[in-house]
């Protein structure tokens, strides 16, 4: 995982506490890049040599100010850097590559591209990325930026997952407490899905555990991703519960049956829930090109049968012939959940409207500037032209 600029340094930070805390194994190494000192130096858990500052002798570690030209520019310049804390890791090990950046601002915004370029070009593994739009109330610039972004890493990654700050935005709290809970469900919905495909030591297999080639075959083929969730907390069975059961014979087998219906209805009422409620990117799931549903919690919970209809469903609703489905058994949880990969999504009036916003502030910026020159000129020549400049 690489994070560039600041929000994808703060992201991939929040991924590797939630590995320690959780146990996934998500991340095999991170990376920070960022052309602002202390933006590296406020992270926690990225280890200090796998933190990159580049540009150095173009903004001497202050950041790029929003001007993604201008990151893009520094992260050509500096790939070496980056490439130098690659090279610390046993890229064989890893299944992908994930660049995480904000679209909105400079260093991410005009960087990530450049490096999913690079990634791409010297490496196999695929290169994902993991796009931040900004909120609409951010302002023209960071919607230009985040618009011009979006359309290069697209073409640049093997597929683009998007999450879309506007619609998680809350109304009445400091941004950064909003960047902190906005932070805590990005990594929660990435985390079920990319950790889904890890196979932990003494966990039990189950027979239709999802596998790290099943998400790269629903985000190959590229395009835009998004994902969606939704989590019921149950109670935890404990293993005296099984024994007692076999004990006392018949009126527990109807429970058992009773339980296995409860079991699958729960499960095809987190699909729904999880495909028809907020989405990372708000879009419409009809004409999804592929899809990925991941059951996760006690394998007591999962059952073939209701992720075998929540997939049929998702079929119905997508359009999509490639629906796949799996558990991801996670048996000291106290919740069910269901995460939902949407790979090739392409109705999405979101970006349309992003675009449209930013073809207005581009427009806006060239009128003013062109004003500006003018407007300059003429308060700094005399009416009649009679001063002469010194040279
Ligand atoms: N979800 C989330 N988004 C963030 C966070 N911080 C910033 N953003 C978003 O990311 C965009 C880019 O901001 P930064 O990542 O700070 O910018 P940068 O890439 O470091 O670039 P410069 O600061 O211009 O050098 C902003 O417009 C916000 O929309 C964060 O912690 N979480």
């Amino acid at each position: 995982m690489i994070g560039f600029g600041q929000a994808g340094g703060k992201i991939v930070d929040k991924f590797l506490e939630y590995d320690r805390r959780t146990g996934s194994e998500i991340v095999r190494a991170a990376v920070a890049v960022n052309t602002a000192k202390a933006d590296l130096m406020g992270l926690e858990q990225i280890p200090q040599e796998q933190r990159v500052l580049i540009g150095q002798s173009r903004v001497k570690g202050h950041g790029v100010g929003a001007d993604n030209e201008l990151g893009a520019e520094v992260a050509e310049e500096d790939i070496g850097e980056v490439q130098g804390a690659i090279d610390g890791i046993p890229v064989h090990e890893v299944d992908a590559f994930l660049i995480v950046a904000g679209l909105g601002g400079g260093t991410g915004s005009g960087g990530a591209p450049v490096l999913a370029k690079y990634l791409k070009r010297i490496y196999t593994e695929p290169v994902y990325g993991l796009g931040i739009l900004p909120g609409s109330d951010e302002g023209g610039i960071y919607t230009l930026n985040a618009a011009r972004s979006f359309q290069t890493l697209v073409n640049e990654v093997d597929n683009l997952l998007v999450f879309d700050n506007d619609a998680w935005r809350q109304t009445g709290e400091s941004v950064q407490s909003g960047y902190d809970e906005i932070n805590e469900e990005i990594v929660k919905r990435f985390g079920i899905l990319f950790g889904a495909g890890e196979v932990r030591q003494g966990q039990e297999v189950a027979e239709s555990v999802v596998d790290s080639s099943e998400i790269i075959n629903t985000l190959s083929g590229g395009g835009v991703s998004t994902v969606g969730y939704a989590r019921e907390t149950v109670e935890r069975k404990g293993k005296s519960g099984g024994l007692l059961s076999k004990l006392t014979g018949s009126d527990e087998s109807i429970e058992d049956q009773l339980d296995s219906a409860n079991t699958t209805n729960r499960i095809t009422s987190l699909v729904r829930k999880a495909a028809l409620g907020r989405l990372t990117l708000p879009c419409e799931i009809d004409g999804t090109e592929r899809a990925l549903l991941v059951m996760a919690g006690p394998s007591a919970y999962l059952n073939r049968k209701g992720i075998e209809r929540g997939r049929k469903w998702l079929e119905e609703q997508t359009g999509s012939m490639e629906v796949r489905g799996g558990d991801y058994p996670i048996n000291n949880s106290d919740f069910v959940a269901s995460a939902i990969l949407l790979s090739g999504v392409t109705n999405v009036p979101r970006i349309k409207e992003l675009q449209q916003v930013a073809i207005e502030a581009q427009d806006n910026i060239n009128e003013i500037r062109e004003e500006s020159e003018a407007n300059l000129q003429n308060l700094v020549e005399d009416d009649e032209d009679e001063l002469e400049s010194l040279f």
